[in-house]
């Protein structure tokens, strides 16, 4: 096996790891993936975020194929969606974190843009973020659904389930995935509360400074 592959395999237990402790997972809930040259590494279906052996991390090469490791995580339509339509993904975390799914419930909630943008770091880290229509987790319709978005959001709410967040590599994407969940605790707490938003300009400023998410 490359180091590349080693390396990251390594990196993937340690982040899937610190995101359970931090209570970001519970249970079987949530999984990993990120991408290499030859294929993408998923965590296992059924499996703890808080105890990923890195030897049993799921691979599929570039086909689809499973080549190694444990049965990939039932959402693999949903990943392999990301990268297909986000030639920069190099990572794709999925979880239930308990903030952005009480979002993903909500009736009132904006589609097509249920993180409006509070604070700079949630528009530099996450930007916008666009409701998914519900299907049962693992349905392959997740898939056609985040290809009909054509690469445009680096992150979703999958309705009634919880978040999906992209990112360039492992370490961005965990981070953007804790951004996302903090923010949707902000905009819980304050519901009900007149609140100030950054406004179009200011949004356009930080994305003008730092790139497109
Ligand atoms: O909600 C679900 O069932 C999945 O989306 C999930 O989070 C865990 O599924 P596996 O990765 O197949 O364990
Ligand atoms: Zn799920």
């Amino acid at each position: 096996m490359k180091s590349e592959e080693l390396v990251l395999r390594q990196q993937m237990s340690e982040l899937c790891a610190s995101l359970f402790e931090r209570g970001f997972s519970v249970g079987t809930a949530g999984n990993v993936s990120a991408r290499l040259h030859d294929g993408i590494l998923m965590t296992p279906t059924n499996s703890t975020l808080g105890d990923i052996n890195p030897e049993r991390i799921a691979k599929i090469d570039l086909d689809g194929n499973h080549v190694s490791g444990d049965k990939p995580t039932k959402e693999v339509f949903l990943h392999q969606a990301f990268y297909e339509t986000r030639p920069e993904a190099g990572a794709v975390v999925h979880l239930h974190s308990t903030w952005a799914t009480a979002l993903s419930c909500l009736e009132d909630i904006n589609p097509d843009d249920c993180i409006p943008p509070l604070t700079p770091y949630v528009v530099m880290r996450v930007g916008t973020v666009k409701l998914v229509p519900y299907v049962k987790p693992g349905d392959p319709k997740s898939g056609d659904l985040i290809r009909e978005l054509s690469g445009k959001y680096s992150a979703v709410l999958l309705a009634n389930h919880g978040p999906v967040v992209s990112g360039k590599d492992l370490f961005s994407a965990v981070c953007a995935a804790e951004e996302l969940e903090e923010t949707a605790k902000l905009l819980v707490a304050l519901r009900g509360m007149p609140t100030r938003t950054l406004d179009a300009e200011q949004v356009a400023e930080l994305k003008e400074t730092f790139g497109r998410i």
